[in-house]
């Protein structure tokens, strides 16, 4: 079978934006999520392995569109924060995705992914999105309980906000239903549950992951989003996706989650059909959990981060 590449092969640049923002939830730290990654040593480790890295990233770096003012609007929580910070992000990784880079993203809270994969969609006009979570992060406006946006980047990114919240016009609606397949699932609210079913989107909870495999489930997710293996693919990876015991720094643990193995599984998997064009690894955050914790947090960001752009173990 031949595989479509979507980036510049002659070039293999992965440009990495490092997103230092925090807004989208309520615990501090994961703004340092970038940082401690790129301290940690992620963009020689990417340089290893064969690319050019492109990072202009001097942190702070989108801190500053925080407004200071941002009182609620209906349940949302700091929505102009969020909006202005995705808003840049997008124009960023459109920006990198039409140079034929690989756009990686490292977060900061999961709502930078209306940001990324807007840019993504942007440019790959097929694109198909890969959700690695414990949480289906589908919420909407009305139906977000918490308030927290890093809960609804998936409903704006599908347009199931209506009326458009005049803060997120901007974002224009880039996925269906059949083009975003969920793996780790196992917080998911009653609303977001009633969500997926209406619309049959496609979720391998940790209870599918148990009963198949992850191999099983990879290739399942795969033939569902990608039933041709010609459609770009955007991961965006969140690492509560893992088990607490394996990625103890993070804002909302939830037990029972992929093993070390299992999530450096997926990307792996998802690497080898060479039609990944951008990832996000989002949610590390090292203010969280002891040195321990956050070392083993930020290590293991970095090694799905590697798996994504190809290293294997062979
Ligand atoms: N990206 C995340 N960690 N999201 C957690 C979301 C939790 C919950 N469903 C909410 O909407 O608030
Ligand atoms: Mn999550
Ligand atoms: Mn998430």
């Amino acid at each position: 079978m031949t595989k479509t590449q979507f980036f510049d092969e002659q070039e293999r640049t992965v440009s990495v934006v490092g997103v230092d923002f925090s807004g989208g939830q309520p615990k501090a730290g994961v703004d340092q999520g970038p940082f401690q990654m790129v301290q940690f040593g992620v963009l020689d480790q990417i340089k290893e392995l064969g690319w050019k890295v492109n990072f202009d990233g001097t942190f702070p770096n989108f801190q500053k569109l925080v407004p200071t003012e941002d009182p609620d609007i209906g349940r949302m929580k700091k929505p102009r924060a969020v909006s202005s910070v995705t808003r840049a992000l997008a124009d960023k990784v459109r920006l990198a995705a039409q140079k034929g880079h690989f756009a990686l993203t490292l977060g900061g809270d999961h709502s930078i992914a209306i940001g990324t994969v807007s840019g993504t969609a942007a440019v790959h006009k097929d694109l198909c999105v890969i959700w690695v979570d414990a949480h289906a992060d589908i919420n909407t406006v009305e139906s977000t309980d918490s308030g927290n946006l890093h809960g609804c980047p998936v409903s704006f990114l599908m347009g199931l906000n209506k009326p458009d919240v005049p803060q997120f016009e901007w974002v224009q609606p880039c996925l269906t239903p059949d083009r975003i397949v969920y793996i780790g699932l196992r917080d998911v609210d009653p609303a977001e549950k009633k969500i997926l079913k209406e619309l049959g989107i496609k979720a391998f909870s940790m209870h599918e992951v148990d009963r198949y495999g992850i191999g099983k489930v990879v290739d399942m997710a795969l033939e569902h989003v990608n039933p041709h293996n010609n459609r770009p693919i955007h991961l965006s990876f969140d690492v509560d996706a893992l088990d607490p015991t394996v990625a103890p720094a993070t804002g909302t643990p939830v037990r029972g989650g992929l093993t070390f193995r299992e999530g450096h599984y997926i990307c792996e998997a998802i690497a080898e059909t060479g039609l990944l064009v951008a990832m996000d690894m989002v949610e590390v955050n090292p203010a969280l959990g002891d040195d321990n914790g956050l070392l083993q947090t930020v290590t293991v960001g970095c090694s799905l981060v590697r798996c994504g752009l190809g290293e294997t173990l062979l």
